[in-house]
């Protein structure tokens, strides 16, 4: 697939925003990076999407980065991104910043964890096709591999069970939901990151109800791009992960063209 395969007002809009002194490009993982599929654990990355993210971060006046609902740890191995200067990886979308996270929780945090753990292996038992993904701050009740019927009530009897305990953040997702120990906001993280880079412009990718958070955060020259179906408060949509690759090449390439003339005009 080429650029010319994306809508003509989203190559315009990805052109212009490749011309920002200073510019931050973030994406969502799961639905954005890598395609969904049935085995959480076997969600791999398109390769050209990341070999782009790797490029755009070692161009100058560039940060990238990933705001992601995974483990900040199996974020890292599943992308095989490593964090560096320009390139961040944030996890428990936008709670997980580093290694220490887990052992910062308070411990009321860290018991209504362990509880929401035992209580949703109880609840969920031996559920063909229903996954518990344990996370530093989290436990994810996933249903994609259930039985349609047995995977909405199991969510139902989530839902109006531990859902409801004190204390505990709920976010549902594609197949999914997830109850957190603690508030979990990804444009809070779009903001910190932006504020970090000093960015003049932000691109955010996303295909999921948590990606919103991030979309609402975006103003003035930023750019937001919804990946798949559904409504959003992104300006643009693309269908699909492929279509993520392309437009991070497009964008790599309009900036590269542009940082030399850029730099030699600062430099006069
Ligand atoms: O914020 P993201 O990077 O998009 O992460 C959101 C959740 O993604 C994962 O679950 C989703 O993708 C799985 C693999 O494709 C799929 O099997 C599942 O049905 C989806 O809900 C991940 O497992 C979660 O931890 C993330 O919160």
């Amino acid at each position: 697939m080429s650029a010319e395969t994306l809508p003509e007002g989203l190559r315009r809009a990805v052109a212009r925003l490749a011309r920002t002194p200073r510019l931050l490009v973030v994406c969502d993982y799961d639905g954005t990076l890598s395609p969904i599929v049935a085995d959480p654990t076997q969600a791999v990355p398109r390769p050209e999407s990341m070999r782009a993210l790797r490029s755009l971060a070692d161009l100058p006046d560039t940060t990238t980065g990933l705001i992601s609902g995974r483990a900040l740890r199996d974020l890292a191995a599943l992308s095989g991104l490593q964090a560096g200067e320009n390139l961040h990886l944030i996890g428990s979308h936008g709670a997980e910043l580093d290694a220490g996270f887990a052992q910062a929780l308070d411990d009321d945090a860290q018991e209504l964890r362990r509880r929401l753990e035992a209580g949703l292996a109880q609840l969920v038992g031996r559920t063909p096709g229903v996954l518990l993904e344990t996370k530093p701050a989290s436990i994810a009740v996933h249903v994609r591999r259930a039985d349609p019927a047995v995977g909405e009530s199991v969510l139902d009897a989530v839902r109006s069970g531990p859902a409801r305990w004190k204390g505990v953040h709920v976010t549902e997702g594609k197949a999914v939901i997830e109850l957190a120990v603690v508030e979990t906001d990804k444009g809070a993280a779009l903001d910190m990151l932006r504020h970090q880079a000093d960015a003049t412009a932000a691109l955010f990718l996303g295909d999921d109800l948590t990606d919103e958070k991030a979309f609402a955060r975006l103003a003035g020259p930023d750019l937001g791009v919804k990946v798949g179906p559904g409504e959003s408060l992104a300006a643009f949509s693309v269908p699909d992960t492929g279509d993520v690759a392309v437009l991070l090449d497009y964008l790599l390439a309009e900036r590269g063209a542009w940082l030399p003339g850029e730099t030699r005009r600062s430099g006069d």
